[in-house]
């Protein structure tokens, strides 16, 4: 038995990870802003708060700690720096350290903008760049969990969706509701993703914990597309309408942080591990 503490549990991972059919060992969830309501265990935790990170974790005594609470929003990241540095670097550093001091290892989710335009496709193998603020401060947050004792986990996602439910907020369910409303969607064609299905993410990190796996492990589709291409392909899924979703480039969303056209993993590497990640595209 397997005991689990989890940061960040009303986020859009932790929600799940909480629900999750092979959590079903000792859980305890932390929150930050938004209590969450589940079977298990929840705790108030700030994770810049490293007195309160030693306390938490102390108490629960956990064998595995998912760090999932993180800053996630690139646009608030590249406003707010100090935001993006104390929690998704040091805070990090802190539950690293309190891990460490009961032995617990930590996997930690982690982003595709930890690299740059440099290549069309990035392996685990390959050199980070980031190229904006919060891609620079979950590398950060890497670095300190690769020098982990007990070794720790990087598992990377790229734009995680849902592509069959609608429950959500992340960007899938965004899209799905939109044109179920029959409104129409105006998606970016000028960016390439391998998108992160939300069930493999879970999924996939409940294999990595079973198997004990350490290093660093990248989590998408196989299948490189564009959020417009996404959008067509979740209306046709859902026998929506695909004439609603409209092609737009990048620089029509007045983003400030710098973005590369190509935002996407390669995950040969689970592959090789024995856990196949899902397709997308019906068609
Ligand atoms: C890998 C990476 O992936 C994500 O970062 P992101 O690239 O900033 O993309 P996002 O989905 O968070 O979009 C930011 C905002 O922008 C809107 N949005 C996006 N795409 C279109 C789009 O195509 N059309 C419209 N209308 N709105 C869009 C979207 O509704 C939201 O309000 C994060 O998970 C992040 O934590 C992470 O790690």
């Amino acid at each position: 038995m397997t005991s689990l503490l989890v940061t960040g549990a009303s986020g859009l991972l932790g929600r799940y990870l909480l629900d999750a059919e092979w959590s079903d060992d000792r859980v305890v969830g932390t929150y930050h802003t938004t209590p969450v309501e589940a079977d298990h265990e929840t705790v108030h935790l700030d994770v810049r708060d490293r007195e309160q990170v030693e306390r938490v974790v102390e108490r629960v005594d956990p064998d595995v700690v998912v760090h999932s609470a993180a800053a996630t929003s690139v646009e608030a990241c590249e406003e707010k720096p100090e935001l993006a540095h104390e929690t998704n670097a040091l805070g990090t550093k802190h539950v690293v350290d309190a891990a460490a001091a009961v032995g617990a290892r930590v996997v930690y989710p982690s982003t595709a903008y930890v690299f740059g335009d440099d290549a069309p496709v990035h392996i685990e193998d390959d050199e980070p760049a980031p190229m904006n603020r919060y891609g620079r401060s979950k590398l950060d947050g890497e670095r300190y969990v690769e020098s982990a004792s007990p070794a720790g986990t990087i598992v990377r996602f790229c734009v995680v969706v849902s592509i069959d439910r609608a429950d959500r907020s992340d960007f899938g369910s965004w899209v799905r509701g939109q044109l179920e409303a029959g409104e129409r969607v105006r998606l970016i064609d000028d960016q390439q993703i391998t998108p992160t299905v939300l069930t493999d993410a879970v999924d996939a990190l409940g294999y990595l914990i079973e198997h004990e796996e350490t290093g660093v492990f990248h989590v998408t589709s196989p299948e490189r597309m564009t959020r417009y291409e996404l959008g067509r392909e979740i209306a046709h899924r859902h026998g929506l309408d695909p004439e609603l979703v409209e092609p737009i480039p990048m620089t029509e969303m007045g983003w400030e942080a710098p973005r590369p056209r190509h935002l996407c993993l390669g995950s040969e590497k689970l592959r090789r591990y024995g856990y196949e990640t899902a397709r997308i595209r019906t068609e």
